[in-house]
């Protein structure tokens, strides 16, 4: 008999993922933290409010009750915003099998220490476990109609790396990539939002695709000298979890990040543009922690340095660009 997989996190990542699995024939378990949600997508059988056209496949099972979600599966995939991403480990610890495999999909850093999600993981429930990070150009409504996408996954352990990829791998339109660098992985993911919300400020302040461009390949400069700085290889940072990332998320306003920044570079303000939105915007939250990361491994990161003056200290936009544009001649 197959192995269950259950999902944690019922967003519209956490459930375009179990479709991915389930469509695949894999039973499937996915919960949400909200009991009324749960009987909601139950009751449907779609995620009405994320994903509205796209019906559950049969191998998807909605649970409600977190330890029974936990202890139904020995792998677990972890779909939630970075900022409760410890909050849920918390929950989840009580109920965990000896056996258990645990994965996430969550893109940013932990809530104000700013350290990967692997060692908050770490520090939680041990080293025992062993892990595995997803990450990749990867709007989650493209996933769950099924159109061609591609994603990176890392793991510390090579059998729990295989039989993840064969499980969600699809030959017809979802390619796994497996790479050996979990923090380059992990890292790539968290940064590129903040980036990407520099690129929606250029955008709405109606600057052309040269100054976007600039920021995606100045901003990969920036994410690669933090991750090397953490032992990270700079080649992940050419592919899916890198270069890959950022150019969806920095390029199309299905992104969130994205949409955020044209809004601040339009005018409106933080609060009001997250309101808009009403979804999950990781570089905000994520944007302090990445400076706080930078500072501890002395990186420099001139683009993150602006919006984490624009988001917390009321910097305008206009001048954010100047102070960009006019820093000091230097060589590639
Ligand atoms: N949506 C995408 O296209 C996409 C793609 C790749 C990665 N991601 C990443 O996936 C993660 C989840 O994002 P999303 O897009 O699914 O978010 P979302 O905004 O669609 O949904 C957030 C979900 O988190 C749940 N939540 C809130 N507080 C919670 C708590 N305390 N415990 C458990 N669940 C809680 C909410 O109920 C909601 O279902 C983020 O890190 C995001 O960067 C998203
Ligand atoms: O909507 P965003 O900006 O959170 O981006 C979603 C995914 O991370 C894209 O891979």
């Amino acid at each position: 008999m197959q192995q269950p997989i259950t999902v944690l996190g019922a967003g519209s990542y956490g459930t375009a993922l179990a479709i991915a699995f389930s469509r695949n024939g894999f039973p499937t378990l996915l919960w949400g933290h909200n009991p009324d949600e749960c009987a909601r997508l139950a009751d449907e059988r779609k995620n009405t409010r994320f994903l509205p056209d796209i019906a559950f496949p049969d191998a998807l099972e909605i649970v409600a009750d977190l330890e029974s979600a936990v202890k139904k599966s020995r792998d677990l995939l972890i779909v939630v915003p970075s900022h409760v991403f410890g909050d849920v480990l918390k929950q989840i610890q009580p109920f965990l099998r000896a056996d258990q495999r645990i994965a996430w999909a969550t893109k940013g850093l932990e809530r104000d220490r700013g350290r990967l999600l692997q060692s908050v993981v770490e520090e939680t429930l041990g080293k025992s476990y062993p892990l595995a990070v997803l990450s990749g150009p990867t709007f989650a409504k493209e996933l769950a109609a099924g159109l061609p996408t591609a994603i990176a996954l890392a793991s510390n352990n090579d059998t729990f790396a295989q039989e993840l990829q064969a499980r969600i791998h699809c030959s017809k339109h979802f390619r796994v990539y497996l790479n050996q660098d979990m923090i380059g992985v992990q890292l790539g993911g968290a940064i590129k939002n903040v980036i990407a919300i520099a690129a929606g400020m250029s955008d709405g302040l109606g600057f052309g695709a040269n100054a976007r461009t600039a920021l995606i390949t100045r901003g990969l400069a920036e994410i690669s000298r933090l991750g090397v700085s953490l032992g990270a290889n700079p080649q992940t940072f050419m592919g899916m979890s890198g270069l890959g990332d950022l150019v969806l998320t920095c390029t199309d306003n299905q992104s969130r990040n994205r949409r955020f920044g044209l809004a601040l570079g339009q005018g409106v303000s933080a609060q009001d543009a997250i309101n808009q939105i009403g979804q999950v915007v990781e570089g905000y939250y994520n944007t302090k922690e990445t400076m706080a990361l930078a500072q501890r491994q002395g990186v420099e990161m001139p683009i993150t340095e602006q919006i984490y003056a624009a988001l917390f200290h009321g910097k305008k936009p206009q001048e954010m660009a100047t102070a960009l544009l006019g820093r000091d001649r230097k060589g590639e």
